[in-house]
């Protein structure tokens, strides 16, 4: 294992906790809950492709830390984030004794994390809670702030809480089994960061675009640590989404999410729903005369040069995806609030551009 430890810290009162980025994490796995939780049971959230990969070695470093553990695994898949499966794992929770002393450790994308930290929000009414995530998007976006939740039916991430992990355990090294399709998709909301935050960052990306794509260990842990630390400021800012700021984060989403609703959250994957919703909200930008078409050109070579889709796909009606923005949680007072960049490194918040705008920005 490399001893070469990153840590970033999210200071957050006393819900404060740290990231630690590094490869060969995995193996610190039971030590790190049992140090900062004193668990004496850990439930695991997983996955099913996840349990398959790293299950065994996991359970192992339990037994080792005498710590007794119990694995839960869920399909893999977005499906999953929906109440119906929450309320599986409250039940086996409950038959399976688990009380408030229980400490839930995720392991797995995003959607093990968000199902998860929604379950440790409720269950007895909150419980002890610690992520390591093992794809890129979950490693750089969903690991790290509290947002947890579940989905209803062309509703993205409506039910949930705001739920600090107390401990975020990166392992770099579990990447290397992450397919394709799924590293780019954590390749989003990387862009996404330098867009809304950080033109440096932007351009780092540009120019080691050939070290990304191909997973470049040294680049890879910048990317990471960079983006925690980019969020994590945010999150610091505007913990609970109150002040505007944390809305910044949710760049391309309001597209991304009517476009994840509108195909039954099974066609496209989230970060590539983002991808396309980001250069919609770009369009939007540039058809408003925000933006010059040169911050739009560059997102959309940088996201095709990472393998990602840009444009809304052919069948999907462009009114349905207008109607469903609606149920936004940015909306307020009655108006969809779309987050547009006003440069490279920068936007704001921009109330009801029009239909017309939007639906032309979705046409392309
Ligand atoms: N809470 C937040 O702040 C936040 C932020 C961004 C995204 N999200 C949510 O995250 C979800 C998307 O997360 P995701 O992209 O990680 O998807 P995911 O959790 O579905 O994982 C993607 C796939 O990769 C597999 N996988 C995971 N780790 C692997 C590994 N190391 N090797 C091989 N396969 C592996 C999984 O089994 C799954 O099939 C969405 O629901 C999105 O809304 C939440
Ligand atoms: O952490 C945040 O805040 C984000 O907006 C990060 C997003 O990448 C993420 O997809 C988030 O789950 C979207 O939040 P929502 O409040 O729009 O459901
Ligand atoms: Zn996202």
């Amino acid at each position: 294992m490399n001893n070469d430890i990153a840590s970033v810290r999210v200071s957050l009162a006393d819900r404060s906790y740290d990231i630690q980025i590094g490869a060969g994490l995995l193996e610190k796995a039971a030590d790190f809950v049992a140090e900062r939780g004193g668990a004496q049971h850990v439930v695991v959230v997983t996955d099913t492709n996840v349990d398959e990969l790293y299950g065994d070695p996991l359970a192992d470093l339990f037994v080792e830390a005498g710590v007794e553990s119990h694995v839960l695994v869920v399909e893999a898949g977005e499906p999953s984030k929906s109440p119906d499966v929450a309320a599986d794992l409250w039940q086996t929770m409950l038959d399976e004794g688990c009380d408030r002393q229980t400490v839930i450790l995720a392991v797995g994308g995003g959607v093990v994390g968000d199902i998860a930290g929604f379950v440790a929000a409720t269950f007895a009414r909150g419980l002890r809670f610690f992520q390591m995530p093992t794809t890129l998007l979950a490693q750089v976006d969903s690991s790290v702030g509290g947002k947890t939740g579940v989905n209803l039916e062309g509703a993205k991430n409506m039910v949930g809480a705001f739920w600090q992990p107390e401990g975020v355990l990166i392992d770099t090294d579990v990447l290397k089994t992450l397919p394709e399709r799924e590293y780019s998709a954590g390749l989003a909301e990387v862009v996404k960061y330098g867009v809304i935050l950080d033109a440096d960052f932007f351009e780092f990306l540009e120019q080691k675009a050939d070290a990304v794509v191909a997973r470049d260990a040294q680049v890879l842990r910048e990317i990471i640590q960079r983006s925690c630390r980019l969020k994590a400021d945010v999150v610091e800012a505007d913990e609970r989404e109150q002040s505007g700021q944390r809305a910044k984060l949710n760049y391309g989403h309001t597209f991304g999410h009517a476009l994840e609703a509108a195909t039954g959250y099974s066609e496209l994957l989230h970060g590539e729903a983002v991808a396309i919703g980001m250069v919609c909200a770009s369009r939007l930008a540039e058809s408003m005369g925000r933006i010059e078409s040169s911050v739009t050109r560059r997102q959309v070579e940088l996201l095709e040069r990472f393998g990602l889709p840009v444009a809304v796909p052919d069948g999907i009606e462009l009114g349905e995806l207008s109607a469903l923005m609606w149920r936004d949680k940015k909306v307020r007072d009655g108006e969809v609030h779309f987050v547009l960049p006003t440069r490279l490194g920068e936007v704001e918040t921009v109330t009801s551009p029009g239909d017309d705008a939007v639906l032309a920005a979705m046409a392309g």
